[in-house]
């Protein structure tokens, strides 16, 4: 296949779904009544809030409104007012160094080399891009955020939608059938497949202990570390 991009996930591809739900959701769980009661009239803030509660009917209490949003950080909602607002009180864990954002060992050496091969890395990630570019500048493998061409979120649509995967590569300005998508969710990978892009599902034991075979697989390439994304 005549690959020119990589476009990658990021929860369960390049890094654990345990991170991600053990570490940064409870954080921003914890963080989010003092974050909201000290920043809520910021217009930034302010616009994920008033949606919110638009959302819910009107309600016009913060407390309420912060409430709806741990109820959704525990139902892993992937929506856009959330994720924006988690990637905001997110930055102050990262910038004191309360955590750094986990990287399967495979994934920095394989995004180093795609790379350096010429191939420019794009990431799509339910996380905001902001929380994106925190999550790489504070990772594990130390500051990855020089290896990314772009950061897609859901701003440009949702991830099991074709659509999305269409207005990405116009903006990228590669056609989809070059560009490669790497995910952990075979409803992602078939939208993607749907709008023409080439597909991978990576599927990590630490996160799947039960290999995805067969029908699971949708018909995706399968890899279980990006070792083997190019020869899959
Ligand atoms: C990069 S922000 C932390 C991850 C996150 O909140 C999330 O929802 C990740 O979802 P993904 O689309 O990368 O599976
Ligand atoms: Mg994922």
């Amino acid at each position: 296949m005549p690959i020119r991009a990589i476009l990658t996930d990021i929860e369960g591809t390049t890094s654990s779904i345990s991170f991600v739900k053990d570490v940064l959701f409870p954080y921003a769980r914890r963080a989010l009544p003092a974050f909201v009661a000290a920043r809520g009239k910021e217009p930034g803030v302010r616009r994920w809030l008033d949606l919110v509660a638009a959302e819910n009917g009107g309600m016009c209490d913060d407390r309420m409104i912060v409430e709806v949003l741990q109820g959704w950080i525990d139902e892993d909602r992937k929506h856009t007012a959330l994720k924006a607002l988690q990637g905001m009180v997110w930055a102050d864990g990262y910038r004191s160094a309360d955590f750094t954002a986990h990287i399967y060992p495979d994934a920095a050496p394989a995004l180093k080399a795609w790379k350096e091969a010429g191939l420019p890395l794009y990431v799509y990630s339910s996380g905001s891009v902001p929380a994106q570019r925190l999550f790489f500048g504070h990772s594990d493998a130390g500051d990855l955020t020089p290896l990314f061409s772009g950061c897609f979120d859901t701003e440009i649509g949702g991830k099991r939608e074709a659509a999305s995967y269409r207005h990405i590569a116009e903006s990228i300005g590669i056609a989809p059938s070059d560009i490669l998508f790497l995910s952990d969710v075979v409803e992602e990978l078939d939208a993607a497949r749907e709008a023409g892009l080439a597909t991978v599902l990576v599927d990590r034991r630490e996160d799947y202990p039960q290999p995805r075979t067969g029908d699971a697989t949708h018909g995706h390439a399968r890899v279980e570390s990006f070792v083997d994304v190019l020869a899959s």
